[in-house]
Formats: C-alpha cells, structure tokens, sequence
C-alpha cells in the first residue's frame, strides 16, 4: 500500500474575533509539485501559509502530513513532523531574531534538534554556500546585511532540515531582480533534487505562470461555503 504523500490542510476554517478569513478551505500540495496560490489582498492566503506551517491552530478542519494528522502547533508538534514543513516569508527582518549572525541564525534550528556541532558546522557551511552568503556575511548580524542578503540567509535557514513541503509566502517581493532570480532558483533546484512540494504565493502573474505546476484562487476556495 502506498501512502499519501501530500501536505494537506483539510476543511480548514479560521477567524479573527468576527472575521471570517478562511471557511472550510482545502489545499493539498503533492510531494515533488509546484502549486501556487493567489487571490486579491485580504483574502487569507497568509493565514492559510501558517496553518500549513503548522504555526497557527484553525478553528476547524486540520492539516495532515503525508496522511499523519498533525493536531499541535509550534513546538507542541513532534520534532519529526515540525521539520518536514518550513516556510519562508515576505520580510526576512519580521522573522530573523536580531541578535543572531547569519551563521547562528542558519543553525539555530539544528541545535533546537540537537544536531552535533560538527554536523552543524557542515550544513550551515554548505547552505550558506548554496544561497551565496560569503563568510564575511556569515559574521555578520541582520543590521548589518541588506534585506536581500538576510533573505538567502532565512531560505538557508528553511532548508536546514531538508523539508519536504517549502512555503514560499511572497517571498521574493522585496529582493532586486537578480537576488529574486538567484532566490527562485535555488528553491526550484531544491524542489527538483529533494522531490519537495512547494506552496508559492506571489502577485506577479508571471512568476506565478512560470514557476508552479498548477495555481489554486484561494477567492473561489473561501467562498466555498459562502
Ligand atoms: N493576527 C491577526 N489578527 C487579526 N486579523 C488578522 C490577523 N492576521 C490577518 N488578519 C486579517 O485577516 C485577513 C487575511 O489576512 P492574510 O494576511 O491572511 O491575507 P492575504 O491574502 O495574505 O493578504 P495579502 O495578499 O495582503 O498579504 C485580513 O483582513 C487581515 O487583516
């Protein structure tokens, strides 16, 4: 028999205090597919990226990985499963701890797992190397880099546990043309090499059409039980 595999939030509902933002949605991303997700502004698509992320509980429904129900959040949830799914966000500032170099900000989630330093050392070294961070912006802490070189090192840092669902939530909006292309294709030789579903939520059409295998409305989804 073979299982699921496929990230998958199930029947998923959430609300701020009266707002209803998503309303029994389902998405399921397949391992080794690329799926984009758009909708007008406000319409939940980051609500829907941290639930899949496993960092904020729905109200109802629940997401599963590759068939595993996952009932927890954040560090409640079992270290096996939590590392299968990372996510990447729009500001690499809002996410990276100030107090960190780049280095440590990479291996921060290694030494959470209780990786050995040695091990630690080879991955962050390698990453590192992969998003193009020389070792004088490894030192260096997040004011002191710009928003594109602290970016590569957030997407060193998703990539630390080699998971198999990345969540890409705008991701590339604020890098230049050429950190945005260099970005985009380490994910998508990441995708190819680890057969990783990725979820990637951008407004720009054309990186949309010519990135993702497939593209779900998350407008016509949240009206579904409207
Ligand atoms: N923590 C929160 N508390 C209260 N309301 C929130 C919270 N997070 C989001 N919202 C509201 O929920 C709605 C959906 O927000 P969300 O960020 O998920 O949408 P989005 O589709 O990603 O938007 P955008 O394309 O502008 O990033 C918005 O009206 C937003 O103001």
């Amino acid at each position: 028999m073979t299982s699921a595999q496929h990230l998958l939030a199930d029947e998923v509902s959430v609300s701020y205090g009266h707002q209803v933002v998503l309303d029994g949605v389902t998405l399921r991303i397949g391992r080794g597919e690329t799926v984009g997700l758009r909708g007008p502004s406000g319409c939940g698509k980051s609500t829907l990226v941290r639930v899949l992320a496993l960092l904020h509980r729905p109200d109802r429904g629940r997401v599963s990985i590759d068939g595993t129900p996952v009932d927890a959040v954040r560090y409640a949830v079992p270290v096996a499963l939590r590392t299968r799914v990372a996510a990447l966000f729009q500001s690499p500032r809002a996410a990276a701890d100030p107090r960190l170099s780049l280095t440590d900000l990479i291996a921060e989630p290694l030494r959470a797992t209780r990786t050995p330093e040695s091990a630690v050392r080879e991955r962050v070294a390698e990453l590192a190397d992969l998003v193009g961070l020389t070792a004088d912006l490894r030192s260096r802490r997040p004011h002191a880099v710009s928003d594109g070189q602290l970016q590569r090192a957030c997407l060193a840092r998703a990539l630390v546990h080699r998971p198999d669902y990345l969540l890409c939530d705008e991701a590339t909006a604020m890098l230049d043309a050429s950190t945005q292309a260099h970005v985009a294709a380490v994910i998508r030789d990441y995708q190819r090499t680890q057969r990783a579903g990725v979820l990637v939520i951008t407004h720009d059409q054309t990186l949309l059409d010519r990135w993702t295998d497939r593209i779900v409305d998350l407008t016509g989804a949240a009206r579904a039980h409207a």
